[in-house]
């Protein structure tokens, strides 16, 4: 499909804005960047919107406050359930009115830790292959050393963050995840690059898409 097409196929299907996914180790500074990303865009005058998974909803709460007690399978479906609800209810409605999705965490960190978390990457690409796939995912990554030392400052979010092996696990998870990426895709490292020339990176990509507005 050419650029033009694909932007013709997304307004018939009522979809006007852009959804960027941000997805990266614990610590590497997703939620800070995004942010940033978002406020940057408004500073611009563009529309836009910062949310996350495991959302704010019924099922994404869940999620989130229970990855000690939720493992493979279970937290697998329930992560992906509460995506194609977030997607119903606050993505694609976003999208529709035009704005600029910033979503801290997608179907990437799927692919990454519900596979460390022993489930088949055979069953969660099915698990997720209806969620809207990203205009451009965005992966943070960052040495592991550099994520040890944040996260020990910053506290765990999470039975993965938990474990002290996790940043080196991750950092390979997300080269596989990387290389298999048939979306634009944008790689950032986060080791000692600064909040705000991250912003300017990916506000620049998101600028440089064809249907940006
Ligand atoms: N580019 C950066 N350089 C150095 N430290 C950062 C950077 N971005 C975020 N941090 C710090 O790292 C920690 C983790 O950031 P956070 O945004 O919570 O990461 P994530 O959402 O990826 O888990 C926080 O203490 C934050 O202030
Ligand atoms: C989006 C997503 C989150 N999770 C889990 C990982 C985290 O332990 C938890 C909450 O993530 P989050 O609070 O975003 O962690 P961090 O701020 O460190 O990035 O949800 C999955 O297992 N799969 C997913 O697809």
């Amino acid at each position: 499909m050419t650029a033009p097409d694909h932007a013709q196929a997304r307004c018939s299907e009522g979809r006007r804005g852009l959804l960027v996914s941000l997805d990266g180790p614990g610590g590497a500074g997703k939620t800070t960047l995004a942010a940033a990303i978002t406020a940057r865009l408004h500073r611009d005058g563009i529309a836009a919107t910062h949310t996350t998974q495991p959302s704010h909803g019924p099922i994404g709460q869940l999620a989130r406050a229970g990855t000690h007690q939720y493992r493979g399978l279970t937290l697998a479906c329930l992560v992906a359930a509460d995506r194609y609800h977030h997607l119903d209810t606050q993505i694609r409605p976003a999208l529709a009115a035009g704005h600029i999705v910033i979503c801290d965490r997608y179907t990437p960190s799927s692919h990454v830790l519900q596979v460390l978390d022993g489930v088949d990457p055979a069953f969660v690409a099915l698990l997720n292959q209806h969620a809207d796939p990203p205009d451009l995912a965005v992966i943070l990554t960052c040495d592991p050393g550099e994520l040890t030392r944040r996260l020990t400052a910053r506290g765990s979010h999470g039975r993965f963050e938990d474990d002290p092996g996790l940043p080196a696990l991750e950092a390979t998870a997300y080269r596989r995840v990387i290389d298999r990426l048939t979306c634009p895709a944008l790689v950032l490292d986060s080791t000692d690059s600064d909040t705000r020339s991250l912003t300017t990176q990916v506000v620049n990509a998101i600028k440089a898409l064809p249907s940006a507005p």
